[in-house]
């Protein structure tokens, strides 16, 4: 409580200057502990302040009770706010709010007075600074806002809730940051999703050597493309290509080849449907020479197509990515999916997603973590839950969370590139974790430089362009 107190303090002062006041409001449990701890190191700083305590005295128990007492030997003084008039009027005369009111550890709807006192702060103009969550929030997934506090800055202590991730409840944060107080991931409850950063990127992104040859960077292949979609897999190749892939094999329809290998020099090809749309029967067994294999972007819904799909899902004994239309054929026999030993990566958008599960997306947007935990365990696949937050969960059931990314993704195309980035990741790298969320991660990472260096805008941004600029975010991390 002291370290998460102290750390805020200090994330508060880099925001708010010394003539600044601030209210600091104190609920009953630990996340009011915090609150007096935040008012002692705002009171050694030098900064013009009132701790309100909104509980009775006989609330304040344990080690929060242990930090009033530092607080008033310090000279602090606590006012106990009552009343809704009494606490309106110390909003309207501050500039910050610090919210310690209620933290993880509510049960049931928001009792009275909290309840319109939490109104009060959110009708106050003052900034609102929540302390590890917003006041009234739910910490998980499914579960609906009764009466929150509406932050516009929020201190998260050592680890996300799910809701920072879930859309009807992440707003309620506003901007957040993580507040490291020591304790390592492991003692948090699995309700804690884990958010995949930067540094996790660089600290398993793996290093070429000067000692590489194309072979020691894995053999690709991407099998997709009908006549009137040939460019969803001549994207999947050329990301691949772009994300260190050594050699890259297109199979797709005749027709189609003259068409891609225009858009990607680099790439192999080979034919897998005859010229009377007949699977080509070798076409399956040569992909266990590949290291990973991507299949379903752009591939059409005909039965061809999902025969082959669900023959290589069951044939090859290398990792597997599906995506778009692989997805609805591999929902035709979901388990021939549960039966397969080798890895396979699923990357559903919500409607997809929704499509397999047998759910709607306004179920999936409510509780992605635990509807794609469920899939993934009971099927056995990772799985790439694809949206302005990315869910990627293991066959175990580890979940980690990617927040990079734009509204300019949101185009078609994309989701092609980004299979063909974890394609080239999952044949460079042993774990498959590490590799998919790098993926992710450095995908969502190029579209948001493409925009901030001025160069793209959400409107114009393509999913070619996302290609051309995956060198800039791959830079901040070699
Ligand atoms: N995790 C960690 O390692 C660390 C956690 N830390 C901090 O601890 C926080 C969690 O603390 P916690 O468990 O004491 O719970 P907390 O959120 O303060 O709520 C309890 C209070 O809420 C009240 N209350 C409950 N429901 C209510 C309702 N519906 N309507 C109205 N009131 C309601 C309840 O009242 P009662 O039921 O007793 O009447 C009681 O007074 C966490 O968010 C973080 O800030 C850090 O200090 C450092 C390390
Ligand atoms: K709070």
């Amino acid at each position: 409580m002291e370290n998460a107190g102290r750390h805020m303090a200090e994330k508060i002062s880099e925001r708010v200057s010394l003539d600044q006041h601030i209210t600091i409001v104190i609920g009953g449990g630990n996340n009011g502990g915090d609150g007096f701890v935040i008012a002692r190191c705002l009171k050694e700083k030098g900064y013009q302040h009132h701790a309100c305590q909104l509980v009775p005295d006989q609330k304040i128990k344990g080690d929060a009770l242990y930090h009033k007492q530092v607080y008033e030997q310090f000279g602090g003084m606590i006012e106990r706010v009552e009343t809704l008039d009494q606490l309106k009027e110390k909003c309207a005369s501050s500039d910050v709010v610090v919210d310690a009111v209620l933290g993880i550890g509510i049960t049931g709807t928001i009792r009275e007075p909290l309840r319109r006192m939490i109104e009060v702060i959110n009708e106050a103009e003052a900034v609102v600074f929540s302390v590890d969550i917003p006041s009234g929030l739910p910490a998980n997934e499914n579960e609906v806002v009764d009466m929150s506090v509406n932050a516009d800055y929020t201190f998260v202590v050592e680890a996300p809730k799910q809701s920072a991730f879930v859309e009807g409840l992440a707003p309620y944060y506003g901007e957040w940051e993580v507040v490291s107080i020591g304790i390592p991931l492991a003692a948090f409850s699995d309700q804690k999703q884990m958010r995949w950063q930067h540094m996790d990127v660089q600290r398993t992104f793996p290093k070429r050597t000067s000692f590489s040859h194309k072979g020691s960077h894995g053999k690709g292949a991407v099998v997709g493309g009908q006549l009137s979609m040939p460019g969803s897999v001549a994207l999947t190749a050329r990301a691949a290509l772009r994300s260190g892939a050594g050699l890259l094999t297109v199979a797709t329809v005749k027709d189609n080849i003259p068409v891609v290998a225009n858009q990607c020099v680099e790439a192999m090809y080979h034919v897998w449907r005859d010229d009377q749309g007949i699977l080509i029967d070798d076409s399956v067994s040569s992909l266990n020479h590949y290291d990973a294999i991507a299949i379903g972007m752009g591939m059409g819904r005909a039965d061809e197509s999902q025969k082959l799909t669900l023959r290589i899902v069951n044939e090859i004994n290398r990792p597997v990515i599906v995506d778009a239309d692989g997805l609805y054929h591999i929902k035709s026999d979901l388990e021939v999916v549960r039966a397969r030993l080798a890895p396979l990566v699923i990357t559903p958008h919500l409607g997809e997603m929704a499509m397999l599960t047998e759910t709607t997306i306004a179920e999936i947007k409510q509780a992605p973590f635990s509807i794609t935990k469920q899939f993934a365990q009971k099927y056995q696949v990772y799985v790439v839950l694809k949206g302005k937050f990315t869910i990627i969960t293991t066959p175990r059931g580890e979940q980690v969370v990617t927040d990079t990314g734009n509204p300019g993704l949101a185009k078609g195309g994309s989701g092609d590139v980004l299979s063909g980035v974890i394609l080239a990741f999952m044949m460079q790298h042993n774990e498959r974790l590490p590799a998919i969320a790098n993926a992710c991660y450095l995908h969502g990472l190029t579209a948001d430089m493409s925009i901030t260096s001025g160069r793209h805008t959400e409107t114009d941004l393509l999913a070619s362009d996302v290609i051309d600029e995956l060198s800039v975010a791959f830079r901040t991390i070699v």
